[in-house]
């Protein structure tokens, strides 16, 4: 069986408004995504790793494993309009059967445990995606400008790596691109496929404001798993 892991990062990191991307902010002396190439690196399944970029960020990302001495065994895709066209994008490199993670390289907390989980889970189901339980109460807004309170027990926050059998995945990539796909979960889904949850992890944070950075540099530092 051939493990793979497509790691999403060709965007442009709009809402944490920085001149560089968050993808290549620094955290904890290296950048985000070397972080997160090095946990799917040292997990147990040790899959095949294809990272999906901007074309134009290609040669900065080279620069930057030179400086920084990184060394992880990758393969270099370009990016896409989308996710969803970056995620399709990693995926056509691919030739083989077997089974895929894909992971937004803005998570990079993520531990090994939880990538291998995925893996073990989706071998077994089909697919894997790992949720956790909104602590916050919830009110959904109103067109009235009015809003009210959602049962937050019938609610999950979805995580990545989203972790699929790769002929499900590929069935479910061949669909146009719609705005409802946030997540590789709603493109498998609305090809006709259950959804397997599974337990994520609190701290396996999206990077997507500043303060989420100092909260992954905390996380690190202290050994604290996400
Ligand atoms: N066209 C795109 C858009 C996003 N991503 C990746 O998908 C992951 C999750 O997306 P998000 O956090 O939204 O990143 P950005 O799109 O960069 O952020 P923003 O929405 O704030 O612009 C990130 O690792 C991002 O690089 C991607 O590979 N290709
Ligand atoms: C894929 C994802 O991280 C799952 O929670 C999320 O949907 C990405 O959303 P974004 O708006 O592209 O950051």
């Amino acid at each position: 069986m051939k493990f793979y892991a497509i790691i999403v990062a060709g965007g442009s990191g709009k809402r944490m408004q920085t001149a560089i991307a968050k993808q290549f902010l620094l955290l904890n002396n290296k950048p985000v995504m070397m972080h997160t190439l090095q946990a799917f690196y040292l997990s147990e399944v040790q899959p095949e790793i294809i990272v999906v970029l901007a074309k134009d960020d290609h040669e900065y990302w080279k620069d930057l494993c030179f400086k920084y001495n990184f060394d992880i065994p990758h393969t270099l895709v370009e990016g896409g309009k989308e996710r969803f066209h970056s995620v399709r994008n990693g995926l056509m490199t691919i030739k083989e059967d077997g089974v895929v993670a894909i992971h937004d390289a803005v998570r990079p907390v993520v531990t090994s445990s939880l990538i291998t989980q995925t893996f073990r889970d989706a071998l077994e189901a089909g697919n894997a995606i790992p949720c956790i339980k909104p602590s916050d109460s919830v009110r959904k807004l109103q067109d009235d400008g009015g809003s009210k309170i959602i049962n937050r027990d019938k609610l999950v926050l979805i995580q990545t790596p989203q972790t699929f059998d790769l002929g499900q995945l590929r069935i479910a990539y061949q669909q146009r691109f719609s705005n409802k796909f946030t997540d590789d979960a709603s493109v498998v889904e609305a090809a006709g496929f259950p959804i397997n949850l599974i337990e994520g992890n609190r701290n396996n944070i999206k990077v997507t404001y500043p303060e989420d950075l100092e909260l992954a540099s905390f996380l690190l530092k202290n050994n604290i798993p996400g």
